[in-house]
């Protein structure tokens, strides 16, 4: 690894939504500076308890402990579904993620890709509960970003509505894998330094499974944040990591600010090398959504357009690879079809 990675204390502020419905303005003032500025920040009193967490954290690891042969009956899709294996490739590293993450959404991309009960019981039922109340948080958020944009109150929630098929949220189970102490000469990533293309990010992760940095400011730093300073998110009990993500970032003209962040591959004292795991859950518009910001600074996308590109950003490796063998885009593949080769 180069030399240390130098780091700075940033104030990531924790915004409580309880008694919501009476304190909209206050909250919103609050997710508007924080989202001004650092670009991230914590929910408390969101409503969803420590054990409806711990319980969905439960269903994921039964879900990763699977062989990876049973895993790859359910594969990543280029519509964003499914489970992958070292198969990131994050434009800052080059390289894949040291990870496996299986994606999950409400709508028809999801087909055939639910895990069977017979494998985890009860995965579906579990999982689509415990994303019904992440979302129902979610849109106490787009409610206030809406307002503070000066659009509509339910402009945001209407183009995120999960009950329609051509939805594109999701909700990713992330595990990454333990990882050598002792410097074996290899080269790890677990999520290489970029920003989200998702509108909202909510993020779940374990207590003392460290790992979330962040490098705000994307205008005044090196590209994708190398050679920066970072701030450690440290995992608390309950509360939700937050943080906007390039689509609101550009839905808002470049006033709230998608900022880089990373999990770091341990390699410093202190450093956590265990298994992590953690839980992101992407608000994406529906794919006919309409894309544009007040200011009208960025042409007009639609949803599916955006969510096209960053997959194309993100995947083109193993997009590359399945051709090579000859397998169609969205052709279900074996567990070797869908890991990158690292
Ligand atoms: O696992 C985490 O804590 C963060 C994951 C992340 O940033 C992502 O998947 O976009
Ligand atoms: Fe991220």
């Amino acid at each position: 690894m180069a030399g240390q990675t130098k780091y700075v204390d940033r104030q990531i502020p924790a915004i409580s939504l309880h008694d919501f419905p009476n304190r909209i303005d206050s909250i919103t003032a609050a997710l508007v500076h924080a989202a001004e500025n650092v670009g991230f920040f914590s929910i408390v009193n969101h409503g969803i308890g420590t054990a409806d967490i711990d319980a969905m954290f439960a269903t994921s690891a039964s879900f990763f402990a699977l062989p990876d042969a049973t895993k790859a009956s359910v594969p990543f899709t280029t519509l964003n579904a499914g489970w992958e294996k070292n198969a990131q490739v994050r434009p800052s590293t080059g390289q894949p993620d040291t990870k496996e993450s299986y994606q999950l959404q409400f709508g028809r991309n999801m087909a055939g890709l639910w895990i069977d009960d017979a494998h985890v019981p009860g995965f579906e039922r579990g999982a689509k509960a415990f994303m019904h109340r992440v979302q129902q948080v979610s849109e106490r958020l787009m409610l206030c970003f809406a307002r503070g944009l000066g659009f509509p109150d339910d402009y945001f929630v209407k183009v995120h509505d999960v009950g329609r098929a051509n939805s594109q949220t999701v909700m990713r189970l992330l595990h990454y894998f333990a990882l050598p102490e002792v410097a074996d000469g290899k080269i790890y990533h677990r999520a290489g330094a970029h920003a989200d293309w998702s509108f909202l990010t909510l993020l779940f992760q374990r207590p003392g499974q460290s790992g979330l940095e962040i490098c705000p400011g994307r205008e005044s730093v090196s590209e994708f944040g190398l050679g920066d300073t970072w701030t450690k998110v440290e995992p608390t009990a309950g509360s939700i990591i937050c943080n906007i993500g390039d689509l609101l970032m550009s839905w808002s003209d470049d006033r709230f600010k998608s900022t880089f962040h990373r999990v770091k591959a341990p390699c410093e004292p202190g450093d956590y090398y265990g298994d992590r795991y953690s839980i992101a859950f992407f608000n994406q518009p529906a794919t006919d959504t309409i894309i544009q910001g007040p200011k009208k600074k960025y042409p007009v996308v639609t949803g599916e357009q955006f969510t096209r590109e960053a997959m194309r950003r993100n995947f083109a490796a193993l997009e590359a690879k399945r051709a090579a063998m000859g397998k169609g885009k969205e052709e279900t593949g074996n567990g070797n079809a869908i890991e990158a080769s690292a």
